[in-house]
């Protein structure tokens, strides 16, 4: 890391500290303050309209292996941007990339509008206003729970750093604790701890690497939910790496997802799971069953219906891929027969899943092929093994993608 850079361009044009700051604590900023900048003539603009963070064109390799490609994220002020991808796509390299903590090959990193990191120059971690909570929380295990949160705040007067340490630990409730040892803390209980300790220098950005990934399943909802609305209290941009689809849609306003080290889609969740731009994208997100077909006069038949294929050519080979929610079921009559029914899929199997059913059908397409595929009702529906039903096709939740 280039010191010499960060060190001469110290405390160039960095905005004068708030009165309520004194200092910025661990981070040397003011709440949503902006680092100082790498460039001191680099033109200063109003920050209403300017990111967060952003991170623009970052390709990245370790030796032969590219782990990012030209990928490019923002983050407003305030918003919660979950990256998200299999394992190794690279989601990990681009928050430490953001906090400095890997030295950044191609692109650029700015706060706030300021550059801090291009090749060959990079502030250090502690003076970009970042926050940071890791998956094993890095606790202090000799330090209490309010000296821990007490030690990014070293360069504020003691007394003002044990009021703003106990304020973090409020607003993560974790203030009736502030004398305890972390090892008698539970692992939500940490977990809290490691964020208001990355919150309490009032970072302009908060950066999360798996927080929740050492919580048993039925903790880890109650606690993201907790930080959830602490993170939207605290009016930081945060950037969240989790592997977990489900977890990256409860907690974003924006979800960044990433395979191979490039940038696959990045929008709402509802957008990423109603409007993926690929079967990877669509498939990520949940469930679904895939059907193959050819484009015939605009549309795609499948044995559940037919679906539009729009800009897409003529006998274009596609894959169908199809919610389980998608496929509505109705119970046929008992005197209604297999050809009078539109649609018709027999039941393999159902099962109460909870807040809704699995129900595994058999259908035929028209060349007698038969395909095996699930169907997601909700609430109680347990049609009997072997009886049939009528299928309807929700075409919202159904996606058609060209085949190679
Ligand atoms: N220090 C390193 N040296 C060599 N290769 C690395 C290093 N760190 C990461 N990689 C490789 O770079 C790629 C991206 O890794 P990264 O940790 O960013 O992915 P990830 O999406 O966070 O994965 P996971 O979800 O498994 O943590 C992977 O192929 C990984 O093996």
């Amino acid at each position: 890391m280039d010191t010499t850079i960060s060190d001469r361009t110290s405390g160039a044009g960095v905005p004068p500290p708030r009165s309520d700051e004194k200092d910025g604590g661990r981070t040397g900023h003011g709440p949503h303050g902006r680092p100082p900048p790498l460039d001191a003539a680099s033109p200063h603009h109003p920050p209403v309209a300017l990111p967060a963070l952003s991170l623009d064109k970052v390709t990245h390799h370790y030796g032969a292996k590219r782990a990012l490609d030209d990928v490019s994220v923002s983050i407003a002020p305030g918003e919660i941007v979950c990256l998200v991808g299999p394992s190794g796509c690279g989601k990990s390299t681009l928050l430490r990339l953001a906090a400095g903590l890997e030295i950044l090959q191609d692109g650029a990193v700015a706060i706030g509008g300021q550059m801090i990191a291009r090749p060959g120059q990079s502030l250090p971690p502690e003076r970009r206003g970042i926050g940071l909570v890791f998956q094993d929380y890095a606790l202090f295990p000799h330090l209490t729970v309010l000296d821990n949160v007490r030690f990014g705040l070293n360069r504020l007067p003691a007394a003002d750093r044990t009021g703003r340490a106990m304020a973090a630990l409020e607003q993560v409730g974790m203030e009736a604790y502030a004398k305890a040892y972390p090892h008698a803390l539970s692992g939500g209980q940490q977990q809290r701890v490691a964020l208001a300790r990355a919150m309490a220098p009032r970072p302009s950005v908060l950066l999360l690497d798996e927080p929740f990934s050492g919580l048993d399943t039925r903790l880890r909802e109650s606690v993201r939910d907790e930080t959830l609305h602490v993170l939207k209290r605290s009016g930081a941009a945060t950037m969240i790496v989790t592997h977990d689809p489900e977890e990256a849609m409860f907690l974003a306003d924006r979800i960044v997802l990433l395979r191979d080290g490039r940038l696959v889609q990045v929008g709402s969740p509802t957008a990423l799971y109603t409007k993926p731009v690929d079967a990877f994208a669509a498939s990520f997100f949940g469930e679904v069953n895939v059907l193959e077909g050819r484009v015939c006069r605009g549309r795609v038949d499948t044995p559940v219906g037919s679906l539009p294929a729009p800009r897409m050519g003529e006998g274009q080979a596609v894959e169908v891929l199809i919610r389980p929610e998608a496929l509505r079921l109705a119970l046929t009559g008992e005197d209604e027969g297999a050809a009078s029914v539109p649609n018709l899929a027999q039941v393999e199997a159902s099962r109460l899943l909870g807040r809704t059913s699995l129900v595994h059908l058999r259908v035929t397409d028209r060349e007698g092929r038969s395909h095996h595929l699930h169907a997601r009702a909700p609430g109680h529906f347990l049609p009997a093994d072997g009886s049939h039903v009528s299928v309807m096709l929700e075409p919202r939740q159904a996606f058609v993608f060209a085949r190679p």
